[in-house]
């Protein structure tokens, strides 16, 4: 079967989205694993797919798989995508634009033609709802190498955990990063498994971060890591409401507002294409 694609990304976390309005396709995990493969298929983090919604509230299902073919509840920078895509393909020509995705329902609105901001709701601590098999606190720690690491818990509508470095030079050991983010996704604390995100921050108003992402391993950028982490960054009275996160991919503003947490940035187009599946 031939299907047709977009390929677009947000800061360089990249995507493959498809058009399954009509719920013809039937993606399975290797399929979606095959789509994803950056050497034999097409390649991305994330592969988006448009359905129906079933809430009676919302304009779209947003469907969201990482590339292993496990299946999210977000996908920020995937939204910014998604959204443009609709428009690109004259699904919609609303400016603002309900997305249902299986966690929770967020908002769209397109500023330009390569930029979307996004309302992602507000974060949630409770570790029942992350979910994370702890006693409620603002930090936990865990030993590694010997070194006492403190992580902070917060879902987006998928889980993700923040931890506070002490200088940005780790951010490019991406050795370190991968044996932190993997340790901590194959805890048993994190029964869903988990996007590690880790901090630096530069000073009230800038973030730095790189995410370890659950199912798609380090990423140039994730919107809702920098979501979480901004709202931790807020909650611990390290930067303002508003704060500029910057990743290796490009950078996001993100406002915690009291209508929940705007997320404002790019939303590329690269290619189209067909691929037999
Ligand atoms: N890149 C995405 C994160 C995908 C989340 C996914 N890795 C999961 O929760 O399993 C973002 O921009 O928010």
């Amino acid at each position: 079967m031939k299907i047709k694609f977009s390929k677009m990304h947000g800061l360089g976390n990249d995507f493959i989205i498809l058009n399954n309005i009509d719920l013809s396709l039937e993606l399975t995990t290797e399929i979606i694993q095959k789509l994803s493969d950056r050497k034999f298929g097409i390649g991305c983090d994330q592969l988006l797919v448009v359905e129906p919604a079933s809430d009676g509230q919302s304009d779209f299902f947003y469907r969201i798989y990482n590339s292993d073919g496990s299946e999210a509840g977000q996908c920020g920078n995937g939204a910014r995508c998604f959204i443009s895509f609709l428009h690109l393909q004259g699904l919609s020509n609303k400016s603002k634009v309900k997305l249902q995705t299986n966690t929770r329902v967020i908002d769209g609105q397109i500023i330009n033609p390569s930029v979307v901001e996004v309302n992602m709701g507000n974060p949630d601590f409770k570790p029942e709802n992350i979910p994370l098999n702890l006693f409620e606190a603002s930090n936990y720690e865990f030993k590694f190498d010997n070194q006492l690491i403190q992580f902070t818990a917060a879902s987006m509508g998928n889980p993700h955990a923040v931890i506070r470095i002490a200088t940005p030079e780790i951010l490019v050991d991406n050795e370190y990063l991968t044996k932190i983010g993997s340790m901590l996704q194959q805890s048993p604390i994190f029964p869903e498994s988990v996007n590690v995100n880790f901090m630096f921050v530069e000073n009230e108003g800038q973030l730095r971060l790189c995410t370890y992402e659950r199912g798609s391993g380090l990423t140039l950028a994730c919107g809702s890591g920098a979501c979480a982490t901004a709202a931790v960054a807020v909650r611990d009275g390290l930067v303002r409401q508003k704060v500029k996160v910057i990743m290796p991919g490009g950078e996001l503003e993100i406002n915690w507002t009291d209508a929940g947490l705007l997320m404002t940035g790019e939303a590329i187009h690269v290619f189209d294409g067909e691929i037999e599946i």
